[in-house]
Protein backbone atom coordinates (compact mmCIF):
# COMPACT_ATOMS: atom_id res chain seq x y z
CA UNK A 1 0.00 0.00 0.00
CA UNK A 2 1.08 3.43 -1.03
CA UNK A 3 1.32 6.10 1.72
CA UNK A 4 2.02 9.04 0.69
CA UNK A 5 1.18 13.10 0.61
CA UNK A 6 -1.64 13.57 -1.83
CA UNK A 7 -0.73 17.41 -2.67
CA UNK A 8 -1.03 18.38 -6.32
CA UNK A 9 2.35 18.14 -8.12
CA UNK A 10 1.69 21.08 -10.75
CA UNK A 11 4.22 23.99 -9.17
CA UNK A 12 2.33 26.52 -7.36
CA UNK A 13 3.23 30.07 -7.31
CA UNK A 14 3.35 30.96 -3.85
CA UNK A 15 2.18 34.17 -4.46
CA UNK A 16 -1.24 32.26 -5.70
CA UNK A 17 -1.43 31.76 -1.90
CA UNK A 18 -2.13 35.08 -1.10
CA UNK A 19 -5.59 35.26 -3.11
CA UNK A 20 -8.54 34.77 -0.77
CA UNK A 21 -10.60 31.97 -0.76
CA UNK A 22 -13.73 31.82 -2.00
CA UNK A 23 -16.75 31.97 0.78
CA UNK A 24 -19.53 31.30 -1.56
CA UNK A 25 -21.24 28.41 -2.49
CA UNK A 26 -20.99 24.76 -0.69
CA UNK A 27 -18.22 25.56 2.13
CA UNK A 28 -15.28 22.56 1.59
CA UNK A 29 -16.45 18.99 0.94
CA UNK A 30 -14.55 18.02 4.08
CA UNK A 31 -17.58 16.84 6.75
CA UNK A 32 -17.72 18.63 10.27
CA UNK A 33 -19.01 16.92 13.51
CA UNK A 34 -19.78 19.10 16.24
CA UNK A 35 -20.34 17.89 19.96
CA UNK A 36 -22.84 19.88 21.53
CA UNK A 37 -22.91 20.68 25.32
CA UNK A 38 -23.12 23.74 27.61
CA UNK A 39 -21.39 25.70 25.15
CA UNK A 40 -23.82 25.29 22.21
CA UNK A 41 -26.91 23.95 22.71
CA UNK A 42 -29.39 27.23 22.41
CA UNK A 43 -31.30 27.39 19.29
CA UNK A 44 -29.10 30.47 18.24
CA UNK A 45 -25.93 28.87 18.87
CA UNK A 46 -26.54 25.64 17.02
CA UNK A 47 -28.29 27.93 14.14
CA UNK A 48 -24.89 29.70 13.97
CA UNK A 49 -22.93 26.27 14.08
CA UNK A 50 -25.23 24.85 11.05
CA UNK A 51 -24.87 27.72 9.20
CA UNK A 52 -20.91 27.87 9.61
CA UNK A 53 -20.83 23.99 8.23
CA UNK A 54 -21.50 21.59 11.04
CA UNK A 55 -22.93 18.41 9.29
CA UNK A 56 -23.37 15.96 12.13
CA UNK A 57 -24.24 16.81 15.85
CA UNK A 58 -22.43 14.28 18.31
CA UNK A 59 -24.18 13.49 21.72
CA UNK A 60 -21.43 12.32 23.99
CA UNK A 61 -22.96 10.20 26.86
CA UNK A 62 -19.73 10.24 28.67
CA UNK A 63 -21.15 13.64 30.17
CA UNK A 64 -24.85 14.42 30.85
CA UNK A 65 -28.17 12.63 31.40
CA UNK A 66 -30.86 11.59 28.95
CA UNK A 67 -32.94 14.61 29.60
CA UNK A 68 -29.80 17.29 29.26
CA UNK A 69 -29.15 15.90 25.70
CA UNK A 70 -33.06 15.64 24.89
CA UNK A 71 -33.32 19.67 25.56
CA UNK A 72 -29.98 20.18 23.22
CA UNK A 73 -31.74 17.61 20.75
CA UNK A 74 -35.48 19.82 20.46
CA UNK A 75 -32.70 22.62 19.86
CA UNK A 76 -31.12 21.15 17.15
CA UNK A 77 -34.36 20.11 15.65
CA UNK A 78 -35.72 23.63 15.83
CA UNK A 79 -32.26 25.54 14.34
CA UNK A 80 -32.85 22.56 11.37
CA UNK A 81 -36.31 23.44 10.67
CA UNK A 82 -35.28 27.53 11.03
CA UNK A 83 -31.89 27.20 8.77
CA UNK A 84 -33.13 24.18 6.46
CA UNK A 85 -29.89 22.45 6.58
CA UNK A 86 -30.05 18.67 7.35
CA UNK A 87 -28.08 17.46 10.53
CA UNK A 88 -27.32 13.99 11.35
CA UNK A 89 -27.40 12.75 15.28
CA UNK A 90 -24.72 10.55 16.74
CA UNK A 91 -24.70 8.94 19.95
CA UNK A 92 -21.63 8.54 21.53
CA UNK A 93 -21.13 5.55 24.01
CA UNK A 94 -19.68 5.58 27.23
CA UNK A 95 -18.11 1.75 26.83
CA UNK A 96 -15.25 0.85 28.53
CA UNK A 97 -13.89 4.47 29.73
CA UNK A 98 -12.11 4.59 33.45
CA UNK A 99 -13.23 7.98 34.85
CA UNK A 100 -12.99 9.64 38.25
CA UNK A 101 -16.33 11.27 39.76
CA UNK A 102 -14.99 14.55 41.78
CA UNK A 103 -18.34 14.75 43.90
CA UNK A 104 -17.38 18.47 45.18
CA UNK A 105 -16.39 20.00 42.23
CA UNK A 106 -13.08 21.87 44.12
CA UNK A 107 -9.62 21.64 41.60
CA UNK A 108 -7.38 18.65 43.24
CA UNK A 109 -3.80 19.47 43.24
CA UNK A 110 -1.27 17.13 42.68
CA UNK A 111 2.59 17.77 43.02
CA UNK A 112 5.36 16.25 41.51
CA UNK A 113 6.82 13.19 42.91
CA UNK A 114 4.17 12.73 45.34
CA UNK A 115 1.59 9.54 46.11
CA UNK A 116 -1.44 9.06 45.24
CA UNK A 117 -3.42 6.19 45.24
CA UNK A 118 -6.17 5.05 42.57
CA UNK A 119 -9.07 3.17 44.61
CA UNK A 120 -12.40 1.57 43.61
CA UNK A 121 -13.77 2.71 46.57
CA UNK A 122 -16.78 4.96 45.57
CA UNK A 123 -17.48 5.89 49.32
CA UNK A 124 -14.21 7.71 49.30
CA UNK A 125 -13.89 11.43 47.96
CA UNK A 126 -11.58 12.23 45.62
CA UNK A 127 -8.69 14.31 46.90
CA UNK A 128 -5.00 15.26 46.30
CA UNK A 129 -3.90 11.75 47.95
CA UNK A 130 -6.92 9.77 46.36
CA UNK A 131 -8.65 9.47 43.83
CA UNK A 132 -11.69 6.99 42.92
CA UNK A 133 -12.10 5.45 39.78
CA UNK A 134 -14.92 3.37 38.37
CA UNK A 135 -13.53 0.18 37.88
CA UNK A 136 -12.65 -2.68 40.70
CA UNK A 137 -9.91 -5.09 38.53
CA UNK A 138 -7.37 -1.98 38.19
CA UNK A 139 -4.87 -3.29 40.39
CA UNK A 140 -4.71 -7.05 38.68
CA UNK A 141 -4.58 -5.60 35.28
CA UNK A 142 -1.72 -3.09 35.76
CA UNK A 143 2.09 -3.61 37.43
CA UNK A 144 4.86 -1.11 38.39
CA UNK A 145 6.39 1.41 35.93
CA UNK A 146 2.85 1.56 33.94
CA UNK A 147 1.63 4.62 33.14
CA UNK A 148 -1.84 6.46 33.78
CA UNK A 149 -3.29 9.77 32.91
CA UNK A 150 -6.13 11.61 34.16
CA UNK A 151 -7.63 14.64 32.86
CA UNK A 152 -10.93 16.84 32.23
CA UNK A 153 -13.06 15.12 30.75
CA UNK A 154 -12.37 15.67 26.79
CA UNK A 155 -8.40 16.71 28.03
CA UNK A 156 -6.19 17.92 25.47
CA UNK A 157 -3.07 16.13 27.28
CA UNK A 158 -1.02 19.61 27.36
CA UNK A 159 -2.91 21.05 29.42
CA UNK A 160 -1.68 21.85 33.20
CA UNK A 161 -5.23 20.19 34.49
CA UNK A 162 -3.87 16.45 33.49
CA UNK A 163 -1.75 14.75 34.91
CA UNK A 164 0.39 11.42 34.09
CA UNK A 165 1.00 9.05 36.85
CA UNK A 166 3.31 5.83 37.14
CA UNK A 167 2.14 2.70 38.99
CA UNK A 168 5.01 2.07 41.44
CA UNK A 169 2.77 -1.13 43.05
CA UNK A 170 -0.41 -2.66 44.37
CA UNK A 171 -2.13 -3.10 47.15
CA UNK A 172 -5.14 -5.14 47.47
CA UNK A 173 -7.49 -3.01 44.96
CA UNK A 174 -5.99 -0.22 45.35
CA UNK A 175 -3.25 1.45 43.09
CA UNK A 176 -0.21 2.76 44.34
CA UNK A 177 1.19 5.98 42.03
CA UNK A 178 3.50 8.46 42.05
CA UNK A 179 2.80 11.71 39.85
CA UNK A 180 4.52 12.81 37.57
CA UNK A 181 3.89 16.27 36.59
CA UNK A 182 2.47 19.12 39.09
CA UNK A 183 -1.51 19.50 38.11
CA UNK A 184 -4.70 20.69 39.07
CA UNK A 185 -7.30 18.51 38.38
CA UNK A 186 -10.36 20.34 37.77
CA UNK A 187 -13.84 19.73 36.93
CA UNK A 188 -16.78 17.39 38.31
CA UNK A 189 -15.27 14.47 35.73
CA UNK A 190 -11.95 13.24 34.85
CA UNK A 191 -11.21 10.68 32.29
CA UNK A 192 -8.83 8.10 32.96
CA UNK A 193 -6.54 6.47 30.74
CA UNK A 194 -3.96 3.48 31.46
CA UNK A 195 -2.14 2.74 28.20
CA UNK A 196 -1.94 -0.39 26.97
CA UNK A 197 -3.61 -2.37 29.82
CA UNK A 198 -6.63 -4.42 28.86
CA UNK A 199 -9.92 -3.22 30.64
CA UNK A 200 -12.02 -6.11 31.35
CA UNK A 201 -15.19 -4.18 30.70
CA UNK A 202 -17.93 -4.10 27.73
CA UNK A 203 -17.53 -2.47 25.22
CA UNK A 204 -21.29 -1.75 25.44
CA UNK A 205 -22.19 -0.93 29.01
CA UNK A 206 -25.21 -1.31 30.68
CA UNK A 207 -25.74 2.16 30.56
CA UNK A 208 -25.01 2.63 26.69
CA UNK A 209 -27.00 -0.42 26.28
CA UNK A 210 -30.36 1.60 27.92
CA UNK A 211 -29.49 5.02 26.18
CA UNK A 212 -30.07 3.34 22.59
CA UNK A 213 -33.13 1.36 23.28
CA UNK A 214 -34.64 4.82 24.66
CA UNK A 215 -32.94 7.82 23.79
CA UNK A 216 -31.93 6.42 20.83
CA UNK A 217 -34.91 4.81 19.59
CA UNK A 218 -36.46 7.45 20.39
CA UNK A 219 -34.47 10.26 18.44
CA UNK A 220 -33.57 7.73 15.47
CA UNK A 221 -29.85 8.08 15.77
CA UNK A 222 -28.28 7.91 12.23
CA UNK A 223 -25.16 6.93 14.05
CA UNK A 224 -23.66 5.06 16.86
CA UNK A 225 -20.31 5.92 17.42
CA UNK A 226 -18.98 3.18 19.30
CA UNK A 227 -16.28 4.46 21.75
CA UNK A 228 -13.25 1.73 22.31
CA UNK A 229 -14.11 -1.06 19.70
CA UNK A 230 -11.27 -3.54 20.59
CA UNK A 231 -12.55 -6.37 18.38
CA UNK A 232 -14.74 -6.83 15.33
CA UNK A 233 -17.28 -8.58 17.60
CA UNK A 234 -17.59 -5.43 19.54
CA UNK A 235 -19.58 -4.59 15.84
CA UNK A 236 -21.39 -7.15 15.48
CA UNK A 237 -22.78 -7.27 18.56
CA UNK A 238 -23.90 -3.36 18.30
CA UNK A 239 -25.09 -4.14 15.41
CA UNK A 240 -27.32 -6.99 16.82
CA UNK A 241 -28.42 -4.83 19.65
CA UNK A 242 -29.17 -2.14 16.89
CA UNK A 243 -31.09 -4.65 14.41
CA UNK A 244 -33.97 -5.46 17.50
CA UNK A 245 -34.63 -1.75 18.16
CA UNK A 246 -37.12 -0.91 15.45
CA UNK A 247 -35.88 1.70 12.64
CA UNK A 248 -32.43 1.37 14.65
CA UNK A 249 -31.70 -1.37 12.07
CA UNK A 250 -30.75 1.32 9.87
CA UNK A 251 -28.18 3.15 12.60
CA UNK A 252 -25.16 3.12 10.92
CA UNK A 253 -21.94 2.54 13.31
CA UNK A 254 -18.76 4.25 13.06
CA UNK A 255 -16.12 2.10 15.60
CA UNK A 256 -14.08 4.45 17.53
CA UNK A 257 -10.50 3.76 17.62
CA UNK A 258 -8.97 4.50 21.09
CA UNK A 259 -6.39 1.96 21.90
CA UNK A 260 -3.06 -0.21 21.32
CA UNK A 261 -6.12 -3.20 21.11
CA UNK A 262 -8.09 -1.78 18.13
CA UNK A 263 -5.34 -0.70 16.15
CA UNK A 264 -4.24 -3.94 16.05
CA UNK A 265 -7.43 -5.16 14.86
CA UNK A 266 -7.57 -2.58 12.70
CA UNK A 267 -8.27 -4.60 9.36
CA UNK A 268 -11.05 -7.17 11.03
CA UNK A 269 -12.92 -3.97 12.52
CA UNK A 270 -12.66 -1.54 9.57
CA UNK A 271 -14.77 -4.71 7.72
CA UNK A 272 -17.77 -4.76 10.51
CA UNK A 273 -18.20 -1.51 10.97
CA UNK A 274 -19.86 1.38 8.54
CA UNK A 275 -17.09 3.71 9.42
CA UNK A 276 -14.10 4.42 11.55
CA UNK A 277 -13.45 7.26 14.00
CA UNK A 278 -9.87 7.94 14.82
CA UNK A 279 -9.90 8.49 18.59
CA UNK A 280 -6.89 10.80 18.57
CA UNK A 281 -7.79 11.68 22.49
CA UNK A 282 -6.88 8.67 23.71
CA UNK A 283 -5.15 7.10 20.91
CA UNK A 284 -2.78 9.42 21.37
CA UNK A 285 -2.17 8.88 24.81
CA UNK A 286 -1.95 4.89 24.27
CA UNK A 287 0.53 5.51 21.42
CA UNK A 288 3.75 6.71 21.46
CA UNK A 289 3.69 10.28 20.13
CA UNK A 290 6.08 9.49 17.62
CA UNK A 291 4.03 6.92 16.37
CA UNK A 292 0.47 8.71 15.96
CA UNK A 293 0.99 10.52 12.27
CA UNK A 294 2.01 6.96 11.06
CA UNK A 295 -1.26 5.68 12.43
CA UNK A 296 -3.62 8.20 10.66
CA UNK A 297 -1.90 7.74 7.57
CA UNK A 298 -2.44 3.79 7.36
CA UNK A 299 -5.59 4.01 9.16
CA UNK A 300 -6.97 6.36 6.44
CA UNK A 301 -5.76 4.86 3.55
CA UNK A 302 -7.29 1.46 4.72
CA UNK A 303 -10.46 3.57 5.10
CA UNK A 304 -10.64 5.35 1.51
CA UNK A 305 -9.84 1.96 -0.34
CA UNK A 306 -12.69 0.54 1.86
CA UNK A 307 -15.07 3.06 0.83
CA UNK A 308 -16.14 3.74 4.30
CA UNK A 309 -15.79 6.88 5.83
CA UNK A 310 -13.20 7.92 8.23
CA UNK A 311 -13.44 10.83 10.72
CA UNK A 312 -10.27 12.02 13.06
CA UNK A 313 -10.58 13.77 16.23
CA UNK A 314 -9.05 16.54 18.19
CA UNK A 315 -7.93 18.97 15.93
CA UNK A 316 -7.78 22.20 16.94
CA UNK A 317 -8.08 21.93 21.55
CA UNK A 318 -6.63 25.26 21.52
CA UNK A 319 -9.74 27.07 19.88
CA UNK A 320 -11.08 26.06 23.34
CA UNK A 321 -9.81 29.36 24.88
CA UNK A 322 -8.77 31.16 21.73
CA UNK A 323 -10.55 32.52 18.69
CA UNK A 324 -7.36 31.33 15.91
CA UNK A 325 -5.77 27.84 16.23
CA UNK A 326 -1.82 27.55 16.62
CA UNK A 327 0.10 27.18 13.36
CA UNK A 328 0.39 23.17 14.47
CA UNK A 329 -3.27 22.73 14.56
CA UNK A 330 -3.90 24.21 11.60
CA UNK A 331 -1.26 22.51 9.47
CA UNK A 332 -2.75 19.46 10.82
CA UNK A 333 -6.66 19.68 10.21
CA UNK A 334 -4.92 20.41 5.95
CA UNK A 335 -2.66 17.34 6.54
CA UNK A 336 -5.94 14.98 7.15
CA UNK A 337 -7.24 16.26 4.36
CA UNK A 338 -5.14 15.33 2.22
CA UNK A 339 -4.45 11.90 4.38
CA UNK A 340 -7.88 11.33 3.34
CA UNK A 341 -10.26 12.19 6.14
CA UNK A 342 -14.20 12.65 5.57
CA UNK A 343 -14.96 14.40 8.40
CA UNK A 344 -13.06 16.72 11.23
CA UNK A 345 -14.74 15.47 15.18
CA UNK A 346 -14.89 19.07 17.25
CA UNK A 347 -14.84 17.85 21.17
CA UNK A 348 -14.22 19.94 23.56
CA UNK A 349 -14.18 22.94 21.24
CA UNK A 350 -17.84 22.95 20.99
CA UNK A 351 -18.95 21.54 24.07
CA UNK A 352 -17.79 23.92 26.50
CA UNK A 353 -14.99 25.66 24.60
CA UNK A 354 -15.79 29.68 23.91
CA UNK A 355 -15.86 29.78 20.56
CA UNK A 356 -17.59 27.01 19.40
CA UNK A 357 -18.54 28.56 15.98
CA UNK A 358 -15.48 30.33 15.05
CA UNK A 359 -14.00 26.81 15.34
CA UNK A 360 -16.66 25.10 12.52
CA UNK A 361 -15.75 28.43 10.64
CA UNK A 362 -12.11 27.80 10.97
CA UNK A 363 -11.84 23.94 10.57
CA UNK A 364 -14.26 24.67 7.06
CA UNK A 365 -11.88 27.16 5.52
CA UNK A 366 -8.57 24.86 6.12
CA UNK A 367 -10.37 22.38 5.00
CA UNK A 368 -11.50 23.45 2.23
CA UNK A 369 -8.11 25.39 1.03
CA UNK A 370 -6.26 21.41 1.84
CA UNK A 371 -9.66 19.77 -1.03
CA UNK A 372 -8.50 22.11 -3.61
CA UNK A 373 -4.72 20.81 -4.00
CA UNK A 374 -5.42 17.23 -3.36
CA UNK A 375 -4.08 15.66 -5.88
CA UNK A 376 -7.27 13.44 -7.31
CA UNK A 377 -5.53 12.52 -10.42
CA UNK A 378 -3.03 10.43 -8.73
CA UNK A 379 -5.66 8.86 -6.30
CA UNK A 380 -7.69 8.07 -8.61
CA UNK A 381 -5.66 6.22 -10.74
CA UNK A 382 -4.34 3.83 -6.98
CA UNK A 383 -7.91 3.59 -6.28
CA UNK A 384 -9.00 2.08 -10.08
CA UNK A 385 -5.64 0.10 -9.63
CA UNK A 386 -6.66 -1.32 -6.68
CA UNK A 387 -9.55 -2.53 -7.71
CA UNK A 388 -8.56 -4.88 -10.37
CA UNK A 389 -10.62 -6.18 -13.36
CA UNK A 390 -13.02 -7.03 -13.69
CA UNK A 391 -14.85 -4.50 -11.67
CA UNK A 392 -18.41 -5.43 -9.76
CA UNK A 393 -20.99 -3.37 -12.32
CA UNK A 394 -21.82 -0.19 -9.53
CA UNK A 395 -18.41 0.28 -8.95
CA UNK A 396 -17.85 0.69 -12.92
CA UNK A 397 -20.48 3.14 -12.98
CA UNK A 398 -19.39 5.22 -9.93
CA UNK A 399 -15.63 5.33 -11.50
CA UNK A 400 -16.96 6.32 -14.55
CA UNK A 401 -18.81 8.93 -13.41
CA UNK A 402 -16.14 10.46 -11.54
CA UNK A 403 -13.95 10.57 -14.70
CA UNK A 404 -16.60 11.97 -17.15
CA UNK A 405 -17.34 14.47 -14.11
CA UNK A 406 -13.66 15.36 -14.18
CA UNK A 407 -12.77 15.49 -17.95
CA UNK A 408 -15.76 17.78 -18.95
CA UNK A 409 -15.17 20.20 -15.41
CA UNK A 410 -18.35 19.44 -14.63
CA UNK A 411 -19.64 21.94 -11.59
CA UNK A 412 -21.44 18.57 -9.72
CA UNK A 413 -22.50 15.43 -10.12
CA UNK A 414 -25.77 14.40 -9.39
CA UNK A 415 -26.43 10.86 -8.22
CA UNK A 416 -30.04 9.01 -7.48
CA UNK A 417 -30.05 6.32 -4.24
CA UNK A 418 -32.11 4.86 -1.95
CA UNK A 419 -29.79 3.35 -0.11
CA UNK A 420 -26.93 5.24 -0.10
CA UNK A 421 -24.27 2.60 -1.73
CA UNK A 422 -24.09 4.03 -5.49
CA UNK A 423 -23.08 8.19 -3.35
CA UNK A 424 -20.76 6.38 -1.11
CA UNK A 425 -18.81 4.36 -4.11
CA UNK A 426 -18.73 8.06 -5.99
CA UNK A 427 -17.11 9.70 -2.85
CA UNK A 428 -15.02 6.59 -3.22
CA UNK A 429 -13.47 8.29 -6.14
CA UNK A 430 -12.99 11.29 -4.30
CA UNK A 431 -14.55 13.84 -6.84
CA UNK A 432 -12.93 17.31 -6.71
CA UNK A 433 -16.51 19.09 -7.41
CA UNK A 434 -19.96 18.52 -4.47
CA UNK A 435 -21.80 15.43 -5.50
CA UNK A 436 -25.66 15.99 -4.49
CA UNK A 437 -27.27 12.74 -3.53
CA UNK A 438 -30.79 12.86 -4.94
CA UNK A 439 -32.12 9.55 -1.93
CA UNK A 440 -35.46 8.25 -3.11
CA UNK A 441 -37.54 6.74 -0.23
CA UNK A 442 -38.39 3.27 -0.62
CA UNK A 443 -41.67 1.77 1.12
CA UNK A 444 -40.56 -1.08 3.74
CA UNK A 445 -42.40 -3.28 6.43
CA UNK A 446 -41.48 -4.49 9.42
CA UNK A 447 -44.90 -6.68 9.13
CA UNK A 448 -46.36 -4.66 11.39
CA UNK A 449 -46.74 -1.02 9.81
CA UNK A 450 -45.52 0.52 6.41
CA UNK A 451 -42.67 3.58 6.33
CA UNK A 452 -40.34 5.00 4.05
CA UNK A 453 -36.27 4.29 4.01
CA UNK A 454 -34.26 7.55 2.99
CA UNK A 455 -34.34 9.71 6.01
CA UNK A 456 -31.62 7.57 7.60
CA UNK A 457 -29.46 7.35 4.01
CA UNK A 458 -29.84 10.78 3.41
CA UNK A 459 -28.60 11.82 6.51
CA UNK A 460 -25.64 9.07 6.69
CA UNK A 461 -24.01 11.02 3.47
CA UNK A 462 -23.52 13.93 6.07
CA UNK A 463 -20.26 12.20 6.92
CA UNK A 464 -18.85 11.87 3.82
CA UNK A 465 -16.53 14.05 1.93
CA UNK A 466 -18.47 15.55 -1.07
CA UNK A 467 -21.42 14.50 -0.67
CA UNK A 468 -24.34 16.78 0.26
CA UNK A 469 -27.88 14.61 0.45
CA UNK A 470 -31.36 15.90 -0.38
CA UNK A 471 -34.12 13.69 0.21
CA UNK A 472 -36.84 13.51 -2.61
CA UNK A 473 -40.52 13.44 -2.07
CA UNK A 474 -41.77 9.79 -1.51
CA UNK A 475 -44.85 10.90 -3.29
CA UNK A 476 -42.74 11.37 -6.60
CA UNK A 477 -40.72 8.30 -6.08
CA UNK A 478 -40.90 5.93 -9.39
CA UNK A 479 -38.87 6.68 -12.51
CA UNK A 480 -40.73 8.97 -14.64
CA UNK A 481 -40.78 11.98 -11.92
CA UNK A 482 -37.59 11.58 -11.93
CA UNK A 483 -36.63 14.49 -14.50
CA UNK A 484 -38.67 16.55 -12.27
CA UNK A 485 -36.57 15.36 -8.96
CA UNK A 486 -33.60 16.28 -11.10
CA UNK A 487 -34.82 19.58 -11.65
CA UNK A 488 -35.92 20.70 -8.26
CA UNK A 489 -32.04 19.68 -7.40
CA UNK A 490 -30.75 21.41 -10.22
CA UNK A 491 -32.77 24.89 -8.98
CA UNK A 492 -31.45 23.41 -5.28
CA UNK A 493 -27.99 23.76 -6.59
CA UNK A 494 -28.53 27.37 -8.13
CA UNK A 495 -30.03 28.84 -5.10
CA UNK A 496 -27.47 27.09 -3.15
CA UNK A 497 -24.60 29.24 -6.08
CA UNK A 498 -22.86 25.52 -7.23
CA UNK A 499 -24.53 25.56 -10.49
CA UNK A 500 -24.65 28.23 -12.88
CA UNK A 501 -26.52 28.64 -16.29
CA UNK A 502 -24.21 26.57 -18.87
CA UNK A 503 -22.62 24.65 -16.51
CA UNK A 504 -21.98 20.83 -17.26
CA UNK A 505 -23.44 18.23 -14.52
CA UNK A 506 -23.11 14.43 -14.39
CA UNK A 507 -25.75 12.74 -13.36
CA UNK A 508 -25.50 9.25 -12.54
CA UNK A 509 -29.07 7.10 -12.13
CA UNK A 510 -31.06 3.89 -13.28
CA UNK A 511 -33.34 3.51 -16.00
CA UNK A 512 -34.97 0.96 -16.52
CA UNK A 513 -32.62 -1.59 -15.42
CA UNK A 514 -29.71 0.00 -16.95
CA UNK A 515 -27.60 2.07 -15.02
CA UNK A 516 -25.91 4.91 -17.00
CA UNK A 517 -23.93 8.26 -16.82
CA UNK A 518 -25.08 11.20 -18.34
CA UNK A 519 -24.01 14.80 -19.31
CA UNK A 520 -25.99 17.34 -19.44
CA UNK A 521 -25.42 21.02 -20.47
CA UNK A 522 -27.70 23.95 -18.11
CA UNK A 523 -28.80 26.68 -20.71
N1 LIG B 1 -34.66 5.71 -7.37
C1 LIG B 1 -33.72 5.69 -8.28
N2 LIG B 1 -33.94 6.21 -9.51
C2 LIG B 1 -32.99 6.16 -10.45
N3 LIG B 1 -31.80 5.59 -10.28
C3 LIG B 1 -31.52 5.06 -9.09
C4 LIG B 1 -32.44 5.08 -8.02
N4 LIG B 1 -31.88 4.46 -6.95
C5 LIG B 1 -30.65 4.07 -7.33
N5 LIG B 1 -30.41 4.43 -8.60
C6 LIG B 1 -29.22 4.13 -9.39
O1 LIG B 1 -29.10 2.73 -9.35
C7 LIG B 1 -27.74 2.31 -9.23
C8 LIG B 1 -27.58 1.54 -7.94
O2 LIG B 1 -27.54 2.47 -6.86
P1 LIG B 1 -27.63 2.08 -5.33
O3 LIG B 1 -27.45 3.29 -4.51
O4 LIG B 1 -26.77 0.93 -5.08
O5 LIG B 1 -29.11 1.65 -5.27
P2 LIG B 1 -29.85 1.17 -4.03
O6 LIG B 1 -30.26 2.42 -3.40
O7 LIG B 1 -30.97 0.39 -4.64
O8 LIG B 1 -28.89 0.38 -3.21
C9 LIG B 1 -26.93 3.59 -9.32
O9 LIG B 1 -26.60 3.83 -10.66
C10 LIG B 1 -27.91 4.64 -8.82
O10 LIG B 1 -27.60 5.93 -9.30
C1 LIG C 1 -13.25 11.46 20.51
C2 LIG C 1 -12.59 10.81 21.45
O1 LIG C 1 -13.21 10.15 22.47
P1 LIG C 1 -14.16 10.80 23.53
O2 LIG C 1 -15.47 10.12 23.37
O3 LIG C 1 -13.47 10.48 24.80
O4 LIG C 1 -14.23 12.26 23.25
C3 LIG C 1 -11.13 10.72 21.42
O5 LIG C 1 -10.58 9.99 22.25
O6 LIG C 1 -10.53 11.37 20.57
K1 LIG D 1 -17.72 8.77 24.82
MG1 LIG E 1 -11.89 9.01 23.66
Amino acid sequence: MQVSQLLLEEPMRLASILESSSTQGFSALTKIIGTLGPKSRSVETIEAMLNAGMTVARFDFSWGDEDYHQETLENLKKAVKNTRRLCAVMLDTVGPELYVVNEKGTPIELVEGEQVILTPDKNKQASSKVLPVNYDSLAPAVKPGDTIFIGQYLFTGSEETSVWLEVTETQGPDVICKVKNTATLTGSLFTAHASQVRIELPTLSASDLKIMSTWGVHNQIDFLSLSYTRHADDVRLARSHLSKLGDLCQTQILAKIENCEGLAQFDEILNEADGIILSRGNLGIDLPPEKVFLFQKVALNKCNFAGKPAVITRVVDSMVESPCPTRAEATDVANAVLDGTDAVLLGAETLRGLYPIETITTVRRIAAEADKVFNQAVYFKRMIKSIGEPMQHLESIASSAVRTATKVSAAVIVVFTSSGRAARLIAKYRPTMPVICIVIPRLRTDHLRWSFTGAFQARQCLVVRGLFPMLADPRHSGGSSNESILKVALDHGKAAGIVKSHDRIVVCQKVGDSSLVKIIELE
